[in-house]
């Protein structure tokens, strides 16, 4: 049982703060840059690898700050990422994040995750995110891959039809619904 809630965040609207600038540094800014090219991002680290500052040296939205992380660095920010190489420096940073009420990612320690990163099929204006519950990312990975396959290059356009529907439609609430249902049922017939 998978008892994680999904949401889908809107990052140009909060600050995100990442602890930690080495592999799993870029792999945690990546993952947010390439869904929320917008996103307000901050990120600390003693050491900051070549690849990060590429990407910042392009994207004015992110700020790196060379030194190790302080407590002042909490203030101001929404979203935190823990990802430094210390398993206690790690867990005292999530237990000051907590103290202020900050959601917190632990990269290293699923236990002191308030969130996880999932992964994530792109296609136009369609997301699907993806989680195991932390059994197997790789899982995760891979189905990506599989469903990125599977779904059809062409929803973009039905996407885009059905909004014009969508705005077109007069009436109350119900009747948008049964309309929609109506004419998208043919998404979820069954063949003969
Ligand atoms: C719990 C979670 C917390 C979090 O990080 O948010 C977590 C935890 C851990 N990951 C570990 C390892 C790996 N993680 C990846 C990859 C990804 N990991 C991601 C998410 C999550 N990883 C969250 C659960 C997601 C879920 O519910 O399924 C993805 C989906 C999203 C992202 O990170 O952006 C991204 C794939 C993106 C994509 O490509 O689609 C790979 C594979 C690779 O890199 O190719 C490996 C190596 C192989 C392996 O172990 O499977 C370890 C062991 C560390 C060690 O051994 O030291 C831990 C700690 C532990 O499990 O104890
Ligand atoms: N969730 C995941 O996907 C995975 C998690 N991990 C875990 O993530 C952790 C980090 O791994 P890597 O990035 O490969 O390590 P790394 O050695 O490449 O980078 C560590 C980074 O942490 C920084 N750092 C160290 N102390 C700090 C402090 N006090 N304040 C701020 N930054 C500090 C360093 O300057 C460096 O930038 C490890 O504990 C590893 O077990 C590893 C693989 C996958």
């Amino acid at each position: 049982m998978n008892n994680l809630f999904p949401i889908f965040l809107k990052l140009e609207n909060l600050h995100t703060l990442i602890v930690g600038g080495g592999y799993v540094g870029l792999e945690k800014i990546t993952a947010v840059i390439n869904n929320s090219p917008e996103a307000k991002v901050t990120l600390v680290a003693p050491e900051i690898g070549t690849e990060i500052r590429e990407i910042a040296v392009s994207n004015s939205l992110i700020t790196l700050v060379e030194r190790k992380f302080e407590e002042t660095d909490l203030e101001a920010k929404d979203l935190v990422i823990v990802a430094t190489n210390d398993r206690v420096e790690n867990e005292r940073i999530k237990a000051l994040a907590a103290g202020r009420h900050l959601l917190c990612n632990v990269a290293d320690t699923p236990a002191h995750c308030d969130f996880y990163l999932s992964s994530v099929v792109q296609k136009g204006n369609l997301k699907v995110a993806i989680s195991t519950n932390g059994m197997s990312p790789t899982m995760a990975k891979r189905l990506k891959e599989v469903l990125n396959e599977a779904l059809p290059e062409n929803l973009e356009v039905a996407m885009e039809q059905l909004k014009a529907v969508r705005d077109m439609l007069k009436g109350d609430f119900a009747h948008k619904v049964d309309e929609l249902n109506r004419i998208t049922s043919v998404l979820v017939d069954k063949k003969n």
